[in-house]
C-alpha cells in the first residue's frame, strides 16, 4: 500500500448556521470568511489532498446545506461517505439535538460510515464560557456510546479544525491497511474497540488503477 493515493468520500451535516462551511473555508483554504451569512443551497464539494506518513489521501468533501428544507437532498451525498462529519453549534442546544437526528441517520443506513462529533464555535466560549449550552461531558459520554470521536473547533481561530481532517485522513488509512492485512472490512472504531472486526460492504469505489480501495 505504501506510496498510493487514498480516496475518501466525507460528508458535513448538521443544523443550518452550525458553521459547517466555515469549517471546510478554513480547511481548505486556511481563511475565515466575514460579513453576512450565506446559507448553503443543495450542497458544495470541494476535494483536498493531504499526507499520512507516506501515503497520499484525498479527501473528498460534500457540504450539505443545515436547512431542513433541503434534509431529502443531505441524505443523496451522504451516501456511500465513508466519514460524516456531524456538527453542532456549542452556543445552540437544538443544534445538538440536530446532530443526533443525523447520527440515528448514519447509523441506520450508512453501517460503513465512522462519525465524527464536530462542536463548533469554540471562540465564543473563550469570549465568554456561560454562552456554553452543550455540555463537553454529556456529549463524550454520548459519543462513547455511539463509537464516535468528538472534537471542539474553532473556524474563525482554526483550532482543532486540521486535527479533525487529519485524523478522519488517519482512521481511514489505519483501516484499509486493516482490510489489506486481513481481508476484513472494519470500522475506525471497531479496529480501536474489538479484536473482532465487524463486516460490512465494501469502503470506497476504485476510480482508477492507482488509488487503493477496499
Ligand atoms: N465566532 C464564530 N462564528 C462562526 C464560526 N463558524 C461559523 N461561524 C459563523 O456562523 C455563521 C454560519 O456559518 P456557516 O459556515 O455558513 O454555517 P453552515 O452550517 O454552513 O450553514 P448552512 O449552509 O445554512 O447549513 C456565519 O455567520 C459564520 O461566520 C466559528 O468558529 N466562530
Amino acid at each position: 500500500m505504501s506510496g498510493q493515493r487514498v480516496d475518501v468520500k466525507v460528508v458535513m451535516l448538521g443544523k443550518e448556521y452550525v458553521g459547517k462551511t466555515s469549517l471546510v473555508e478554513r480547511y481548505v483554504h486556511d481563511r475565515f470568511l466575514v460579513g453576512p451569512y450565506q446559507n448553503t443551497i443543495g450542497a458544495a464539494f470541494v476535494a483536498k489532498v493531504m499526507s499520512v506518513g507516506d501515503r497520499t489521501v484525498t479527501l473528498g468533501i460534500w457540504d450539505t446545506a443545515g436547512s431542513e428544507r433541503y434534509e431529502a437532498m443531505s441524505r443523496i451525498y451522504y451516501r456511500g461517505a465513508k466519514a460524516a462529519i456531524v456538527c453542532y453549534d456549542l452556543t445552540d442546544s437544538s443544534s445538538f439535538e440536530r446532530a443526533k437526528f443525523w447520527v440515528k441517520e448514519l447509523r441506520n443506513l450508512e453501517e460503513g460510515c465512522q462519525i465524527y462529533l464536530c462542536g463548533t464555535k469554540s471562540d465564543l466560549l473563550e469570549e465568554d464560557r456561560r454562552r456554553r449550552r452543550v455540555d463537553f461531558h454529556d456529549v463524550q459520554d454520548y459519543a462513547d456510546n455511539i463509537k464516535a470521536q468528538l472534537f471542539e473547533t474553532s473556524s474563525k481561530t482554526g483550532q482543532s479544525v486540521d486535527e479533525l481532517f487529519q485524523k478522519v485522513a488517519e482512521d481511514y488509512v489505519s483501516v484499509a491497511a486493516f482490510q489489506v492485512m486481513t481481508g476484513v472490512c472494519a470500522s475506525p472504531a471497531s479496529l480501536e474497540t474489538s479484536s473482532r472486526p465487524t463486516a460490512s460492504g465494501p469502503l470506497h469505489e476504485l476510480p482508477d488503477s492507482q488509488t487503493e480501495w477496499c
